[in-house]
Parts: C-alpha cells; sequence; structure tokens
C-alpha cells in the first residue's frame, strides 16, 4: 500500500446528516474539497447547498480521507465498503460506540483494516440532519480515536489531524474503554432525561406549564432521535446496564427516604451509621454537587464560541422581530437565538449570541433604544 494521502487529497463524507454535513461545513471552510454522499439524495443535496462539499463530479479525484458518518448500525459496512473502493483511503467514522464497529471492520476487511481508525466526536446535537449541522459543533469537544496496534501510523496520523483540523480536542482509548466510558457520561444521561422528560406525559397541564430552567436543563437531550438512539443504547448493551442498575439502586434509597419523611414506610430506625431520612435526601443532593464538580468544561479552546446578550421582550406580537432589527441596525449579527418563555408571562428573555467582540457595543446600543438588557 502507498502512503495514504488523507487530508491532503478530496475528503469524502458518508452520511451528511447533523455530524456528517457538520464535518463538511468545518473542512470545506477550511479550503478542503469535500464530496458530499447520503443514502438519500435530498439530504446529500441539502448539505451541498448548506455549503458543506459538494455532490459527486465526473473526475472527481479518488479520496484520501473517507469519513463515514451514519448511524450506528449501517457503519461497518459502510466503512469496509469504502476501504474496498479506495484502495489508497484511509477511512474513519464518528459511530457512538466502537468495540462493535472495530470488531466487524477487522473481521470482514483483512489487512484493509490497518487503513482503518475508528472515531467518535463528543459533540452532537438533539437534533438531526444537516439543517442542524455547525461548522463549530466540534470545536473544544473530545474526539475519541480507538487506533490498533496494526493500524498504520500514516492512517492515524492523517485522522489526527481531522481531528485537529475540525479544533477538536484528540483522545485515544480502546474501543472497550471507549464504550464503558460513553455508557457512563453520555448513554446513561439520555436514558435518564428520557424517564424524567416521560413522566410529564399524561401530567395537568396547569402542572407543566410551570416548567421553569430545571426541567429544560434536565430534559433538553431528551427531544433526541429516537431510533438513532435505540441504536446507540442497544449497541452498549451491558455497561450501559450495569450503570442503570446502580441508578435504580440510588432510586430506591431516596424513594425509602421521602417514604419515611412521608409517613408511609414501613415501621422501623435506620440501623447505626445509616443517616436519618433529612441526612439521605441532603447526602443525594450533595453526591450530585460532587459528580457535577467533576464534568469538565470545553476543552482546549474558547469555552464560548459567542457572546450572548439576555434582551427582555414583551410577550407582545411583533416584539422580538423588533429586536431581531434593532440588533441588523445596530450593525451586528445574530449568530443564534434562543427565546425563555413561560406561558402566561408577560415577558420572555430572547438571548442573543453575537461574537465575543460585538457584545458591549450592542448592550450599550440596544439600552440607548429602550430595551431591558439585563448585566
Ligand atoms: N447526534 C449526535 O449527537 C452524535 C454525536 C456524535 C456521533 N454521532 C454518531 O454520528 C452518526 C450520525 O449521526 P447524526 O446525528 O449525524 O444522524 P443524522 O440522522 O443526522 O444523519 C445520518 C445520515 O446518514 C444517512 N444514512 C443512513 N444510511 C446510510 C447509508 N447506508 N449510506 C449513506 N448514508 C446513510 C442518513 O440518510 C442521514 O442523513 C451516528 O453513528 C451517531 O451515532 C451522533
Ligand atoms: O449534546 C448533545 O445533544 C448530545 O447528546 C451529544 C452526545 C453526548 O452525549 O455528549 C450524544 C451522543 C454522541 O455520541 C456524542 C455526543
Amino acid at each position: 500500500m502507498s502512503t495514504p494521502p488523507g487530508l491532503d487529497g478530496a475528503v469524502h463524507v458518508v452520511g451528511t446528516g447533523l455530524v456528517g454535513a457538520s464535518v463538511g461545513l468545518a473542512l470545506t471552510s477550511a479550503g478542503a474539497d469535500v464530496v458530499l454522499h447520503d443514502a438519500s439524495p435530498t439530504v446529500a443535496a441539502v448539505a451541498a447547498d448548506l455549503g458543506a462539499g459538494h455532490l459527486p463530479r465526473e473526475g472527481d479525484p479518488a479520496p484520501g480521507l473517507v469519513v463515514v458518518a451514519a448511524p450506528p448500525d449501517v457503519t461497518a459496512d459502510l466503512v469496509v465498503a469504502a476501504l474496498r473502493s479506495h484502495p489508497d483511503a484511509v477511512v474513519t467514522d464518528v459511530a457512538s460506540t466502537k468495540a462493535r464497529v472495530v470488531a466487524d471492520v477487522r473481521a470482514r476487511a483483512g489487512a484493509d483494516a490497518a487503513r482503518y481508525v475508528g472515531g467518535h466526536p463528543m459533540a452532537g446535537r438533539e437534533r438531526h440532519g444537516p439543517m442542524a449541522a455547525r461548522a463549530d459543533l466540534f470545536v473544544g469537544r473530545p474526539w475519541v480515536l480507538t487506533p490498533q496496534p496494526d493500524t498504520v501510523a500514516t492512517a492515524t496520523a492523517a485522522v489526527r489531524e481531522l481531528v485537529s483540523r475540525l479544533g477538536a480536542s484528540l483522545v485515544e482509548l480502546g474501543p472497550e474503554e471507549h464504550d464503558e466510558a460513553v455508557a457512563l457520561v453520555s448513554h446513561l444521561p439520555q436514558v435518564a432525561a428520557s424517564l424524567v422528560a416521560a413522566r410529564l406525559v399524561g401530567a395537568p397541564e396547569r402542572a407543566v406549564a410551570l416548567a421553569g430552567q430545571g426541567l429544560r436543563d434536565v430534559t433538553r437531550i431528551a427531544a433526541s432521535d429516537p431510533v438513532l438512539w435505540a441504536q446507540i443504547l442497544a449497541s452498549n448493551a451491558a455497561p450501559l446496564a450495569s450503570h442503570l442498575r446502580l441508578l435504580r439502586d440510588d432510586l430506591d434509597a431516596a424513594v425509602a427516604a421521602l417514604e419515611t419523611v412521608a409517613g408511609t414506610a414501613a415501621p422501623g430506625h435506620p440501623p447505626d451509621g445509616v443517616p436519618g431520612p433529612l441526612g439521605a435526601l441532603a447526602g443525594l443532593v450533595a453526591d450530585g454537587n460532587a459528580g457535577r464538580a467533576m464534568v469538565p468544561g470545553k476543552h482546549g479552546a474558547a469555552p464560548t464560541l459567542y457572546a450572548t446578550v439576555p434582551v427582555l421582550v414583551p410577550d407582545r406580537p411583533g416584539s422580538l422581530a423588533a429586536l431581531v432589527g434593532a440588533v441588523g441596525e445596530i450593525g451586528v449579527n445574530v449568530e443564534d437565538l434562543r427565546i425563555e418563555h413561560s406561558p402566561g408571562r408577560q415577558v420572555g428573555v430572547a438571548e442573543v449570541s453575537v461574537v465575543p467582540a460585538a457584545r458591549d457595543g450592542l448592550v450599550a446600543a440596544l439600552r440607548e433604544r429602550g430595551w431591558s438588557v439585563p448585566d
């Protein structure tokens, strides 16, 4: 095998949804030649229209690197097909679990598997498809690679270079070690968020209408794609089941403490050394504090790409449009816009994301025009 050209050649992205189109947007904006493939021609065309690359053309050069960004259940097939079709290319993937994909590719691709490096960016969204893609999706996020002892060094180097060009932070792990880790930090949170959000179904509307930021924070990822997540959870079943069993033990302890406080528990005193019910409840929250403190911020790059300006917006038709118009007249580009709004409240809070250099000027100019911009 000759030296794979890696990122010096064209890059093919196979699967141009959220992750694939985000890879394409970032590489294209850095000047790479990106060719887009998807099982759905419409999805590939939308990704191309958004600037993630171009559709295959007659005379395209062979790829130096193929990035498979399709659902986990077809990832190994697509990796093996890419290794066969492009004998000089390096192939990587982004599937959320690694042990099964890596083992499958190694079992089926023979010597060609030496040009494959498994990968997984720890960055994503609760939305799917190219419309949700962002060129900065991976900036400052961990990106796991799982090279094997027989992976050719130039292949590993090419995929390390991809991770670096996308602004992500490189982590190398064995496939099993990766899957154990994501069971705890990605798959357990998804199940917990889905189960908490599912409790709202059928709840009285007046109760749900009181929802504040706490519920929104805990349930954001409950909006994720069910079919994709069924695959992800199933492909990491044993490690995830172990974590869920431990969570179930903690839930049982919380229920026991609450039933004791409510007077509905079976009578009896806790054994020596076991905290009483209020101690148990405080302990539960304190343990959460300790766990939360362990969650890292973004690695490497600046913690946020945009500065956020909160603006109070009256709950009247046209208010939001007037705000966006005012920001435009001030000459600042709205990079993102998020509304915090609870039904029945007279005002909402619009969070206007702008490049950090524009923040202070925008705050001053909006206040001058009468907008309420909290500190
Ligand atoms: N969503 C996330 O937060 C996230 C984060 C990191 C990694 N991942 C992984 O990235 C991969 C893609 O996820 P996504 O969120 O971009 O999903 P997505 O649904 O947005 O995109 C997947 C795309 O793959 C295409 N596809 C399906 N079968 C194909 C085939 N046989 N050939 C070519 N294209 C095919 C689909 O048409 C779709 O456009 C998955 O393996 C997922 O586990 C997802
Ligand atoms: O932020 C989100 O929306 C995500 O769910 C991203 C997230 C994660 O758990 O961190 C989800 C699954 C992917 O495999 C990688 C990243």
